[in-house]
C-alpha cells in the first residue's frame, strides 16, 4: 500500500519505519524539513508541503496524520481538504479529543479514522497498540498498514463509529495516571518505610511472576537502576495533564465515580514544592514510556 505520513516527531517516525519495513510505499511531510530529511533517507518519498505529499499519492490516498493533537490536526485537514473524496482515508494517530475527531469526521470529505496509540516511542521495535475509530470499510482497507504499525494483527481493532477510538485511548490514559500513582505510593512507602531496600531489586522480584507485574513495573525498574533507589534529581513536577483531564471531566459529564483517576490528576496539579517521592517516579517514568524529558531539581 502506499501510505502519506504528516508529522514525522516521536510517533510519526515509527509509523514511517514500521511500514517501510512491512514492505509498503512512504510518502513522508513535516514541517520541519529534517525530519523529512531523516525520513527520506530511510527510504520514504519527501514530500514539500502536504498539498505536495496529497499530489504524490495514487487515486486512493490513505494518510496518516501524526502531529500534536489540536489546532496542528486541523491545519493540516485544512490543507489536506481540496485534494480529499469519498474514496480516501485519513487516520489521526495522535491523542486527539474524542469530540474533535467527531467533529472533523462530519466535515472530512475522506473516511476518517480517529486512532488512540499507546506505547510510545519505547515500543518502536514491538509495535503500538491501535484503538481504532470510524466506518468499518475504511478500517479494514487500511489493516495491512494497521499490522505493521501496531504489534501484529492482535494489535489493533475497530473500537466502534468516530469518536470511539480516542475515546477509549482517553480511558486508557486515565488508567495509566492511576496506576502510575499507585506504584508510586508503594515505592514511596518502601522508600520512606522501616527497610533500607534496593527498589530495583524489589521492581525486579515483582515483575518476575508477582500479580502486580507490568509494563509501567518494568519502567519502574529501569528507573530504579538508572536513578538509583531515591530517585537521585529527579524532580517533584509532574507535566502533561490533558488527556487525564478529559477522562475525568467524562466521568464527571457521565456521573461514573473514578476516584483513583481524578486523585491521580489532582496529584499532578499539586506536583510543586514538597518533594513527593511518587510524583517523581511518574516524573521519571514518562521518560520511559513517552521520551518525554525529565524534570530536574
Ligand atoms: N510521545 C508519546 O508517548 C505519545 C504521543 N502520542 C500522540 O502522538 C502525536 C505526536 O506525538 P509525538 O510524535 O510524541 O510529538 P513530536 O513533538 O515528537 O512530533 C510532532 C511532529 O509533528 C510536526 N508537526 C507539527 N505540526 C505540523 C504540521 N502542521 N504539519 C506537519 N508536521 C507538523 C512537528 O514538526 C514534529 O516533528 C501527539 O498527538 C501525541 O499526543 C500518542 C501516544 C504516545
Ligand atoms: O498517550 C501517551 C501515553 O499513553 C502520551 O505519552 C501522553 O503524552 C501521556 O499523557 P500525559 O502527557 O498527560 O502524561
Amino acid at each position: 500500500m502506499e501510505l502519506g505520513v504528516i508529522g514525522l516527531g516521536r510517533m510519526g517516525r515509527i509509523v514511517v519505519d514500521r511500514s517501510l519495513d512491512a514492505g509498503h510505499d512512504v510518502v513522508a511531510f513535516d514541517l520541519d524539513a529534517e525530519a523529512t530529511a531523516a525520513a527520506a533517507e530511510a527510504g520514504a518519498t519527501p514530500a514539500d508541503s502536504v498539498s505536495d505529499l496529497a499530489d504524490r499519492l495514487g487515486e486512493e490516498r490513505r494518510i496518516w496524520l501524526m502531529v500534536p493533537a489540536g489546532d496542528a490536526v486541523d491545519a493540516t485537514l485544512d490543507e489536506l481538504e481540496p485534494h480529499l473524496d469519498a474514496e480516501d482515508v485519513v487516520v489521526d494517530g495522535g491523542n486527539s479529543h474524542f469530540e474533535d475527531s467527531v467533529r472533523r469526521a462530519e466535515s472530512c470529505p475522506a473516511a476518517y479514522l480517529d486512532c488512540g496509540t499507546s506505547g510510545g516511542p519505547a515500543s518502536a521495535e514491538a509495535g503500538f497498540s491501535l484503538m481504532v475509530g470510524g466506518p468499518a470499510w475504511a478500517y479494514e482497507e487500511l489493516t495491512p498498514v494497521f499490522d505493521a504499525v501496531a504489534t501484529g494483527p492482535a494489535g489493533h481493532d475497530r473500537m466502534g463509529e468516530a469518536g470511539s477510538g480516542h475515546y477509549v485511548k482517553m480511558v486508557h490514559n486515565g488508567v495509566e495516571y492511576a496506576l502510575m500513582q499507585a506504584y508510586g505510593e508503594g515505592f514511596e512507602l518502601l522508600h520512606e518505610g522501616r527497610y533500607d531496600l534496593d527498589l530495583e531489586a524489589v521492581a525486579r522480584t515483582w515483575n518476575n511472576g508477582a500479580v502486580i507485574r507490568s509494563w509501567l513495573l518494568e519502567l519502574c525498574e529501569e528507573a530504579f537502576r538508572e536513578e538509583g533507589s531515591d530517585l537521585g534529581d529527579v524532580a517533584d513536577r509532574i507535566e502533561g495533564g490533558s488527556t487525564g483531564t478529559w477522562t475525568v471531566q467524562e466521568a464527571l459529564e457521565q456521573e461514573v465515580p473514578l476516584p483513583l483517576i481524578y486523585q491521580a490528576l489532582a496529584e499532578r496539579f499539586s506536583s510543586r514544592g514538597d518533594g513527593r517521592f511518587s510524583r517523581r517516579l511518574a516524573n521519571r517514568l514518562r521518560y520511559g514510556f513517552g521520551r518525554h524529558e525529565v524534570q530536574r531539581e
